[in-house]
């Protein structure tokens, strides 16, 4: 059996298809920007050939369209391709050395197959578009999920409260593939052999994989749309809507069952494990019916396949999919997951796509499908922190006590190897708690400041350090994945804990361990465990301590912080994690506003890419040069020099120039003006200052100010009541935003028009390079710069420099690409630190539509002219 991909198809037939030259083909819903058809040619011809395409658009010119109407043309295309002509689809198997007659009568047979099977469901789907056509134009008021009555008296609400059986907690006998003694001499093994060994389970796990992918009928090609947040996905939602493509095309949108499940006695568990490990328990075979979700129901399938056909019928967002849900009494996490393999787009969060036991999880094969990571520019950062994984001594100890105890109550029968692995895993949390309690103790003996002890070893000597040469952590992993031990902990734990009212690990607690914010669950230690399986250079492990808040006993009651142990491991390689993903799938597009330097991004995540299979494609902004003025500044009205570093934080000079140079600009910028510190703890300062010394009151003689709070609850309170202030006709003067690079404010949010005249950036928002994670992060880079140093001249130290330098302008990039939102927008970008004009790597680093205009300016008074002129200017044009 062979299976033939997209590319040896394509060259068989020589058949390749080309992006169409006439703009109209792509069916735009407005007329398309020239740098918006010059992005959907490229990223069709990228999809294409097959190639990782890292591009780039700036913030507002039109990139979600771009994304939607180039791939989605060329899937249609692709489609085109396949039903018309010879081709097969891309999961064809058979075997081409066949005579020509038989290949060929396969081939078709099934090219038929899979017509029949798409006209089949494209009526089912046409009906149910119908009906919800017939049912909006009838009554508009009723929308879908509001029958609350329907589904509150519904088939399933009456969930069995009378208590759980303690049966169902107990693990089902083990017997591993790999437990015979014949292997025991892999028990003290080498970071050599603990790496193969991973690679042949890897290997075995392609397989099973690959029998998987045999077995399903794929209908299509599939793009897999994926971005941050929960809004950024329901924005691209939107903009689907927007074209015509939204007709026909079968999209579902994925999330967590916290965001899907419909389960109300689930939902308010309101802890996203707790809800998973809820749910689990409840699909579990054997289960009583009473004690099964009612929202998935065995019996009735076609209600789970009805939802699947109402969520393909349109394109919906999350909460329109629970809606659905709701109504059809189905399930939407399931019904969502049910919806994948028949759609063309499934848009998905981050975190479920970047990992891969999500990803298994979710029945997600990305194999010859396309991929489309948007706001990538943080994609390094993201994959690092989705593998990064740390545990605390508190949570340590509770798992310790509660799985002791359910060792002891199922004892006698449990079968198989339980016992030995229980017994193994509780070898290993001991191991854990002596290595943090000595940690510990060693460190208040030597009375540290415990905020700045940290101990980092490499996984190796890690794992020396815990002595625990005789077991073997690949045959615990396997244990704890197949024998879902952490769920069931955790249902026997909360049944324990809720019939008799006492924490079950009161006896031995002391008072920290009683009050730890951190989640109680062997599923967080498996995953640390997980992570020690990785190749040793490609992770640190660190010890050191974080501070929690406890409750304080006795009368007076209250909070409390405490330092407590913990243990963290530090992804460095991120590049292994994504490998998986570029090698499955057909095309992978990184796309973000601001992807310089992608040196940075190529060397970090795909560095084994040979060129040719790379494509790069960056443009420029939609406005025309005369709409934006960017100024760097070196001084401010009072002839002081204008320079954040670290050493200057405490400078009250430095603030009241500071103060004095915002009071003017204030006075010159129309409407609205954003203005980014570093830091929340140096806005904090110089709010103080410039309160004490007059300067926000005069600052209030030209705009209202705002502050973005630290709270998330309240971000969109501040925002919209900036917004009510600019746009009210009352209020001429506008208003000033004080918000802080990398908040809640720089991404994401837009300041288009008024909102957004003057974006000011005041200093260099540099890490803090005591950080313990940054300095071994810069030091894993200067090592990859000296392994590299061989092919290339460069300088290999200097790798850990550019990417600090890196991390900061990134974040500057994204704050200060918020203001120019479309083609008639215009505003001035103000850079106020010495640095950016005496620092040429630093400008450098700027985006390149920012960049190829920056005006320099060492007076204050330079500025002034400069910017009172552009804005005159813009009044001019006005009226
Ligand atoms: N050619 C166009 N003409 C008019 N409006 C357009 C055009 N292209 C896109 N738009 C609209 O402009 C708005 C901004 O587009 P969009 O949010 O996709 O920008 P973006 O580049 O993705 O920005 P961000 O980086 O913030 O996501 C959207 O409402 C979109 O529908
Ligand atoms: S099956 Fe669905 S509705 Fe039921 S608990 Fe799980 S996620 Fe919630």
């Amino acid at each position: 059996m062979v299976i033939l991909d997209v590319k040896q198809i394509t060259e068989q037939n020589n058949s390749v298809l080309l992006p169409p030259t006439d703009i109209t083909a792509y069916n735009f819903p407005f007329q398309p920007y020239n740098i918006q058809v010059e992005f959907m040619k490229s990223l069709y011809q990228v999809i294409e050939e097959g190639k990782v395409g890292i591009f780039e658009s700036p913030t507002g010119t039109g990139k979600s369209l771009s994304i939607i109407c180039g791939a989605l043309k060329w899937l249609k295309d692709n489609e085109e391709r396949y039903s018309s002509s010879n081709h097969v689809n891309t999961t064809w198997t058979g075997n081409p050395n066949e005579p020509s007659w038989v290949l060929e009568y396969s081939k078709n047979k099934k090219r038929q197959e899979d017509l029949v099977r798409k006209q089949e469901l494209n009526k089912r789907i046409q009906m149910i578009r119908k009906k919800e056509k017939l049912e909006r134009q009838k009554a508009t008021y009723r929308t879908v999920g509001g029958n609350k009555k329907d589904h509150s008296n519904g088939l399933g609400l009456k969930i069995d409260k009378r208590d759980y059986d303690m049966e169902e907690y107990l693990v089902e006998e083990y017997q591993s593939d790999d437990d015979s003694e014949n292997h025991e001499e892999n028990d003290n093994m080498s970071a050599q052999v603990r790496e193969l060994l991973k690679r042949f389970f890897e290997i075995i796990f392609h397989v099973s994989e690959l029998l998987i992918l045999l077995s399903t009928k794929f209908l299509c090609t599939q793009i897999y749309y994926c971005s941050r947040t929960h809004s950024q996905l329901t924005q691209f939602v939107n903009e689907l809507r927007k074209t015509v493509y939204a007709e026909d095309v079968k999209c579902v949108s994925l999330g967590s069952r916290k965001n899907l499940c419909i389960n109300e006695e689930v939902r308010k568990l309101k802890n996203i494990n707790r809800i998973n490990e809820r749910c689990l328990d409840m699909q579990k075979a054997g289960k009583k019916p009473e004690k099964r979700c009612p929202y998935i129901p065995i019996r009735d399938k076609s209600r789970m396949l009805d939802y699947r056909d109402h969520v393909l019928a349109s394109v919906r967002d999350i909460e329109e999919l629970v809606d659905i849900g709701r109504k059809l009494n189905a399930c939407s996490y399931y019904g969502t997951r049910k919806s994948i393999r028949q759609c063309q787009i499934v848009i998905l969060p981050y975190n479920l796509l970047l990992q891969k036991s999500s990803r298994e999880s979710m029945g997600i094969s990305l194999k010859n499908n396309i991929v489309i990571i948007d706001e990538a520019h943080n994609l390094v950062d993201t994959v690092t922190s989705v593998h990064t994984v740390q545990i605390d001594l508190p949570q340590i100890v509770k798992v310790h006590s509660q799985l002791n105890a359910y060792l002891d109550r199922y004892k006698k029968r449990l079968l198989g190897k339980n016992i030995m692995y229980i017994q193994q895993i509780l070898s290993l949390l001991d191991a854990l708690i002596k290595c943090l309690t000595s940690f510990e103790k060693k460190c208040e003996e030597k009375g540290k400041d415990k905020e700045e002890i940290y101990y980092i070893k490499s996984v190796n000597d890690f794992l020396h350090l815990l002595k625990i040469g005789d077991l073997n952590l690949f045959k615990i992993e396997n244990y704890l994945k197949k024998s879902q031990i952490a769920r069931k902990l955790n249902g026997f734990i909360d049944k324990i804990e809720s019939r008799t009212g006492v924490e079950i690990h009161q006896a031995q607690q002391t008072s920290y361990e009683k009050n730890s914010s951190t989640l109680p669950s062997l599923s967080q230690i498996e995953a640390f465990f997980m992570s020690l399986t990785n190749g040793n250079q490609d992770g640190r492990v660190i010890l050191g301590f974080q501070q929690i808040s406890v409750s304080v006993e006795g009368k007076r009651g209250g909070t409390t912080t405490k330092y407590v142990p913990i243990i963290k491991y530090l992804l460095l390689n991120p590049s292994n994690q994504f490998k998986d993903i570029v090698e499955d799938a057909r095309s992978v597009i990184l796309a973000g506003g601001t992807m310089e330097p992608t040196d940075d991004l190529i060397g970090q995540l795909i560095p084994y890419l040979p060129p040719q299979r790379l494509s790069k494609f960056s443009c420029g902004h939609i406005i025309p040069p005369e709409n934006l003025l960017t100024l760097t500044l070196s001084e401010g009205p009072m002839g002081g020099t204008l320079e954040f570093t670290f050493e200057r934080r405490g400078d009250i000079k430095l603030i009241d120039e500071l103060g004095q140079t915002i009071v003017n600009l204030c006075n010159i910028i129309p409407d609205g003006v954003v203005c980014f510190f570093t830091s929340y703890a140096y806005l904090e300062q110089v709010y103080k200052r410039w309160e004490q010394n007059g300067i926000l009151e005069r600052i209030r003689k030209y705009k209202m100010i705002f502050r973005e709070p630290r709270e998330t609850r309240l971000v969109d309170k501040v925002l919209n009541e900036y917004d009510l202030h600019i746009h009210s006709s009352n209020n001429k003067d506008g208003a000033i935003l004080l918000c802080v690079v990398g908040g809640k404010v720089s991404e994401g949010i837009n300041f288009s028009d008024r909102l957004g005249r003057g974006v000011i950036m005041i200093g260099l928002p540099f890490a803090n390079l005591t950080s313990v994670g940054l300095s071994e992060k810069m030091k894993f880079m200067n090592q990859i710069g000296e392994s590299s140093a061989g092919e290339k001249s460069s300088n290999p130290s200097q790798h850990g420099k550019e990417y600090y330098q890196n991390l900061c302008m990134k974040a500057v990039n994204q704050s200060i690409g918020r203001a120019i939102r479309h083609q008639k927008d215009y505003a001035t970008i103000i850079l106020i630190d010495k640095r950016f004009n005496t620092n040429n790597q630093i400008r450098q680093k700027l985006p390149k539509w920012i960049k190829q205009n920056v005006t320099e300016c060492r007076k204050f008074g330079q500025i002034v002219g400069k910017v009172a002129g552009f804005f005159k200017n813009k009044k001019d044009i006005l009226t």
